[in-house]
């Protein structure tokens, strides 16, 4: 088997930040080739346009494709099945897909689409990250524009209308994998953190909550480090290291008030030898990321008298394990890069991995 595409499924209301989010994450891919799908709604299916203006070389238009026929979930097997085909049909593969969701209805039947068969051998879902407009939340609208959500929701007829925003903002945070308050500019420190307390509370265990203004996170915090970088995973320790967007103009000035959010991310790479049973310790690999609040962990596994190396995501609850290659010649290792919020406890994260 080879190694999977990952895919993260971005969901949020209407407004949140999700394209705000999705373009500074292009703008800052670092090379990585980055597929999105995006669910359109009719008239106010704007994102693609503005994501297509970008003009970044690793987003190129051939790499966005729009879902047209309303809400994702129930046109999983007419529209979005065809459209990952067609995508994994091509000859220049991309490193990750991203496929924003209105957030109108539940990511469940969509995450479900990817255990499809055509899809499962070549795919894996690496996670959902729920956007939320921390200052609408906070206010308790959940959304800026009100009108907008709901005139959105009711051009999809297969949306149940009724459902209150309230109802379906919670079904957001039930579902995600890592939550995304934006517009943190627009809320105090104190605001910041209680919301960030209770969105911790209303969401699964392990859920991490990030905050962001303008959408502008670490794309290995969004999307992890890609797998194809163990091979110079040594030289990642820090995510600050290789995410700026002019590295070379500023690499010295780490004041500048862009590299402020990527100080608030750490990360590195904890190394042990063979494992000796892979249920149990993708099992021990989730009790020590709820333990010690990491936000993913990726990298791969050594399994006594498995040839293959055990590949390794997870983001939050979510984790994902797989066999992808053979070691071949190369030392059979394990290797795991965690990436967190500031402040990690690397010592006893690495105690507590290698135990
Ligand atoms: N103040 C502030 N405004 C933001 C932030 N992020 C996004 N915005 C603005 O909020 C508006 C909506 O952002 P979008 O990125 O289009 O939101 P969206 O979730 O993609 O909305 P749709 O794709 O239309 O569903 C835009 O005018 C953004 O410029 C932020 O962190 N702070």
């Amino acid at each position: 088997m080879a190694q999977k595409i990952p895919a993260t499924v971005v969901t949020g209301f209407l407004g949140a930040g999700k394209t705000t989010l999705i373009r500074h994450m292009l703008q800052n891919a670092n090379g990585k080739r980055i597929a999105l799908i995006i669910n359109e709604f009719g008239d106010l299916g704007v994102d693609g346009d503005i994501l297509k203006g970008c003009g970044d070389e690793t987003c190129t238009e051939d790499d966005i494709m729009e879902l047209s026929n309303g809400c994702i979930c129930c046109t999983v097997a007419d529209d979005f099945i065809p459209t990952m085909q067609a995508l994994l049909e091509r000859d220049q593969k991309p490193d990750h897909i991203v496929i924003e969701t209105s957030g109108l209805a539940l990511p469940q039947p969509l995450v479900r689409a990817f255990n499809w068969p055509e899809i499962s051998t070549q795919v894996t879902v690496d996670g959902v990250v729920t956007v939320v407009d921390g200052r609408a939340v906070q206010d308790g609208q959940f959304a800026h524009n009100v009108a907008a959500v709901d005139a959105q929701r009711a051009m999809d007829e297969n949306l149940d209308h009724e459902t209150p925003l309230s109802e379906l903002f919670e079904d957001q945070i039930a579902c995600a994998d890592m939550i995304v308050v934006n517009k943190s500019d627009l809320l105090t420190a104190d605001e910041t953190a209680a919301l960030t307390t209770k969105l911790k509370s209303d969401s699964r265990d392990a859920v991490q909550v990030v905050k962001a203004s303008m959408g502008a996170l670490p794309i290995d915090v969004l999307l992890g480090q890609g797998i194809g970088a163990e091979t110079d995973m040594s030289a990642r320790h820090e995510v600050h290291h290789h995410h700026h967007d002019h590295d070379d103009d500023h690499h010295d000035d780490h004041h500048h008030a862009h590299d402020h959010d990527h100080d608030e991310f750490q990360s590195f790479v904890v190394e042990m030898g063979e494992i000796a049973d892979a249920d149990a310790f993708a099992q021990h690999v989730a009790d020590v990321i709820r333990k010690f609040d990491i936000l993913r962990l990726k990298g791969f596994a050594a399994i006594t008298g498995k040839p293959m190396r055990l590949t390794l995501q997870a983001v939050g609850p979510r984790v994902d394990t797989y066999f992808d290659q053979p070691f071949g010649t190369a030392a059979r290792c394990t290797k795991l890069v965690v990436i967190g919020q500031a402040g990690l406890d690397q010592g006893a994260i690495e105690a507590a991995l290698t135990q």
